[in-house]
């Protein structure tokens, strides 16, 4: 008899932090996906804006809307037994000031039945994080390379270099973290300002591209598995499922062509 796993909440995240135990974080858009890595152990599904450039075929996460993301994070969130799910906040639907944040964040948590809501930024976004954290809504912060600024960063790249820069993302995550923050994604930052900001802040870190001393890590799952031609450097491929999926279609396609599917045993006697 399998029994329905105890789901990861809120305060487990502290508490893996403080046991010293590593988190493991996915994307994921759908349900088929989501059943899979909840059954795999991924604590925490991020049902992420990167659904636009990967499953939408946009080139960036901009062009993403609260529409977009609203049936998929139902479905993860439905499909979920024990990961802690969350789903970005997309650009420009919290930027605006604390009360746009909220009706974004209220309607994502009512509709989709997610655990919490991500948004980029650091000291700019504190009003936010405490408005969404004010109206018991947790709220998971992002510093570092955040894509949805990628047209001011002029592109991917590493942020927090040099002594300045690196105590401005010091002071960014202190301030988030102050104002509510459950926990903070820190992606392309460099590995020893990561170990840092992770040592004095309570809550976990969760990097990607950031190095091993984060609490956790995160990877979008399709670059993880090995689905796309190129990913970025810091996402390792642990599998190869798009050259699986390629050569299962292309079998279907031979056997559909040469009359070999469907056989006896995949069709109605009269
Ligand atoms: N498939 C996918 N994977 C991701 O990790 C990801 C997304 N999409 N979409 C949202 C953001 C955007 N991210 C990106 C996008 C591009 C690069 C990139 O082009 N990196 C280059 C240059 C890095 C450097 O300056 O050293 C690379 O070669 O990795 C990195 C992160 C991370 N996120
Ligand atoms: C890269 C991760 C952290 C993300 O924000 C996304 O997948 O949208
Ligand atoms: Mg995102």
């Amino acid at each position: 008899m399998s029994q329905t796993p105890k789901r990861v909440r809120v305060h487990h995240l502290r508490e893996a932090k403080t046991r010293g135990e590593r988190l493991t974080m996915l994307t994921a858009y759908d349900a088929v996906t989501a059943r899979i890595f909840d059954d795999a152990g991924v604590d925490m599904m991020l049902v992420g804006d990167s659904i636009g450039n990967t499953m939408h075929g946009h080139a960036t996460t901009l062009p993403v809307t609260v529409d977009d993301l609203i049936p998929p994070a139902r479905a993860v969130a439905r499909a979920r037994q024990r990961a802690f799910v969350v789903v970005d906040l997309p650009f420009g639907s919290y930027e605006a000031g604390a009360e746009q944040a909220l009706g974004t964040a209220v309607r994502m948590m009512k509709e989709t039945g997610v655990d919490a809501v991500k948004l980029e930024g650091g000291r700019r976004v504190v009003p936010q994080i405490r408005a969404l954290t004010d109206a018991g809504i947790p709220v998971v912060g992002h510093l570092g390379y955040t894509p949805q600024s990628e047209n001011l960063f002029g592109g991917p790249r590493v942020q927090g270099r040099g002594d300045v820069a690196a105590e401005r993302l010091s002071e960014d995550a202190v301030a988030i973290v102050e104002a509510g923050a459950v926990a903070v994604v820190l992606e392309m930052v460099p590995a020893p300002l990561a170990a840092r900001i992770t040592e004095i802040v309570a809550v976990p870190t969760i990097g990607i591209g950031a190095g091993a001393q984060c609490d956790g890590q995160v990877l979008v799952w399709v670059d993880m598995a090995g689905m796309t031609d190129w990913s970025p450097r810091f996402a390792k491929r642990f599998g190869e499922v798009g050259a699986a999926l390629r050569s299962a279609a292309a079998a279907y396609v031979d056997e559909v062509r040469g009359g070999t599917f469907p056989d006896a045993a995949h069709q109605f006697d009269a």
